[in-house]
């Protein structure tokens, strides 16, 4: 474990220094380590750990898409590419990949393989954190660990393949072997983190959601809209909007900002842009501060886990997410955005 001051506050953070991958090779080398879920993390998670020299199988529902594209990524059926119940039953660790309300509806289908010894992980703590709404609660004598890592599966592959890592967070919920802190630094390591934060599970969930729905996703969309909109309103064309929205947003400065910080952005932009956004950012900083609390309460009742969970579990959910996903793509911003993206120079 590292040291790290972060802004004054000294944090434990697990490094490939103090753990190089031949250490978790090691640790890990009579592990099955079955990925359950070939989705997003899935595969991300599996080809990394693969690639990196663990033993890896996959446990996927057969048919479909996924099932497809696993072979297609190398996955033997009958080898290494199982039947999900057959993987579970193989695996000696249990990477829980399926979509969290898939996990409530396979539990029961899992629970009789987390035989003794064994080692069950979550990248997300919402199984286990809302267990008294997901009914997953795992048996005493298993390690129960989490890797989450921050950022999209597909992230976490890219960023291997260009030999960098993702950050990610590491939690242990029950540790019955007396091996799991060992097991899921492993674990990390092995499926492509540059470096692993401690957390527990309920804090990797209420964090992840809140951002989620907050910056990451959630209020990015609502504020672009807004000034869409508002330039719209007042006769700017869909280009002028669209540009001095979101293009200049993440093709200048954005890289800019993710290189040396918003702080060295403001010291670095005109003297007009600077005294405006230091002007603005109070006001925008107060109208949005009672929307992140309110998100937060509603994360921290377990309200938004339910919501989550009731509108996965209904049987037109796919159907009804589907209109809203095309109201979001059909929407004159992203419409624009599609046009003015053909014309950066790597797209034509
Ligand atoms: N998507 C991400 O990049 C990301 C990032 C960090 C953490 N996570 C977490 O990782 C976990 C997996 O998320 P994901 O986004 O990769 O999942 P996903 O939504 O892509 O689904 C994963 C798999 O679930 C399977 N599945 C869905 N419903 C099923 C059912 N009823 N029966 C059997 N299989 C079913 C699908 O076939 C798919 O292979 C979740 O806990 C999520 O919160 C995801
Ligand atoms: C990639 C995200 C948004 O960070 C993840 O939390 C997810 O749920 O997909
Ligand atoms: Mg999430
Ligand atoms: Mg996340």
């Amino acid at each position: 474990m590292a040291e790290m001051n972060f802004g004054g506050v000294v944090e434990q953070v697990a490094t490939r220094n103090e753990f190089p991958l031949e250490k978790a090779r090691e640790v890990l080398k009579n592990e099955t380590i079955a990925v359950i879920g070939y989705g997003v993390q899935g595969p991300g998670q599996a080809l990394n750990l693969r690639d990196n020299g663990f033993n890896v199988i996959i446990g996927q529902r057969k048919g479909g898409k996924t099932w497809e594209k696993a072979i297609a990524d190398g996955w033997v059926p009958g080898e290494t590419l199982l039947e999900i119940e057959e993987a579970a039953e193989k695996g000696t660790i249990i990477q829980y990949l399926l979509s969290d309300a898939a996990q409530i509806e396979v539990w029961p289908r899992i629970k009789p393989y987390l035989t003794a010894g064994k080692a069950l992980y979550f990248s997300h703590g919402f199984g286990i954190t809302y267990k008294e709404r997901t009914g997953i609660i795992p048996p005493a004598d298993i390690d129960v660990i989490l890797v989450a890592p921050k950022g999209s599966g597909t992230s976490l592959r890219r960023m291997f393949l260009e030999g960098r890592g993702l950050n990610s967070s590491y939690a242990i919920f029950q540790d019955a072997t007396g091996r799991a802190k060992e097991r899921v630094i492993a674990l990390g390591i092995g499926v492509g983190s540059g470096y692993l934060f401690e957390t527990d599970f309920k804090r990797e969930v209420y964090s992840d959601l809140t951002g989620e729905r907050g910056t990451l996703m959630g209020a990015i969309q609502g504020i672009l809209q807004a000034q869409y909109e508002v330039l719209r309103e007042n006769g700017h064309s869909p280009s002028e909007a669209f540009n001095e929205t979101v293009e200049e947003l993440t093709q200048s400065l954005m890289p800019l900002f993710a290189e040396n910080g918003m702080d060295w952005m403001y010291a670095n932009c005109s003297t007009t842009a600077q005294r405006g956004a230091l002007d603005w950012m109070g006001p925008f900083h107060d109208a949005t501060k009672p929307v992140f609390e309110k998100l937060y309460k509603e994360v921290a009742c377990g309200n938004e886990a339910q919501r989550s969970i009731d509108t996965n579990s209904k049987p037109d959910y796919r159907e009804k997410l589907e209109e809203e996903l095309k109201a979001l793509r059909e929407s004159e911003m992203w419409r624009a955005g599609a046009v003015v993206r053909k014309l950066r120079p790597e797209n034509n």
